[in-house]
């Protein structure tokens, strides 16, 4: 079976790179998105994305931004993956696809099995889809969890994760029931919004691991 991959979002000191490494997390994410409490600027990401040693992949999230405009972020922080988390289009995607190396993940907002199905549109352009809430107060970061049997009952042809309202109370459940091979956490390793928590950090990945591990077959 594929190694677990858990991936620690929304990271915006130094502690907390290391804190998510210490863990395990085999991807960290920085939030370039001005109205999120995780916002990084790009000098910011730039300098955590060096913090992060060559083994664990740095995820870059960005909404809705121009791709010309993306492009010019990704040269200054050098992420390992790109994390669209709003309302781009397969063309965008593609255009991202044609115009850069990196590894694309389109986030989508899952609210029936119409949105999952709507969502099959990125899978020639995105190399991961990764399933979160529908959007709330911002496009993701809400603490909000979808309903999971809804991926529990769906073929999945694509790779994927699975974000949005994950803990450490609740992942275990969550891969026992979707079997997601990737799970994403921000908001449920949190002491209060936007300050990541250690203890947390370090139960989440726990647990994710033991769950990914205990899964038949
Ligand atoms: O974290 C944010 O503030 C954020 C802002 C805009 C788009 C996405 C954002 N976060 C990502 O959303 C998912 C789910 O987060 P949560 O665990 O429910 O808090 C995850 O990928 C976050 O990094």
């Amino acid at each position: 079976m594929a190694p677990p991959l858990i991936k620690i979002c929304g990271l915006s000191t130094p502690e907390a790179i290391d804190a998510a490494v210490a863990a395990g997390a085999t991807h960290v994410g920085l939030v370039h998105f001005k109205p999120s409490p995780r916002h990084v600027s790009i000098g910011r990401a730039a300098d955590l994305r060096e913090r992060v040693p060559a083994h664990v992949k740095t995820v870059l999230l960005t909404v809705n931004m121009e791709p010309a405009q993306t492009s010019d972020i990704v040269q200054v922080v050098r992420p390992d993956v790109l994390q669209l988390h709003g309302q781009e289009t397969p063309e965008w995607v593609q255009l991202m696809r044609e115009h850069s190396d990196l590894e694309i993940w389109k986030a989508i907002g899952v609210k029936d099995q119409a949105s999952l199905e709507q969502a099959q549109r990125y899978r020639p352009f995105a190399h991961r889809l990764l399933y979160d809430a529908p959007a709330g107060a911002l496009p993701g970061g809400n603490g909000l969890a979808l309903d999971w049997r809804l991926l529990a009952q769906f073929r999945h042809e694509a790779e994927w994760g699975l974000a949005g309202g994950l803990d450490a109370g609740n992942v275990a459940e969550a891969i026992r029931q979707t079997r997601a091979p990737l799970v994403d956490a921000s908001s449920g390793v949190e002491s209060a919004r936007g300050v990541k928590d250690t203890d947390k950090i370090a139960a989440f990945c726990e647990a994710a691991r033991a769950a990914m591990a205990a899964l038949p077959g």
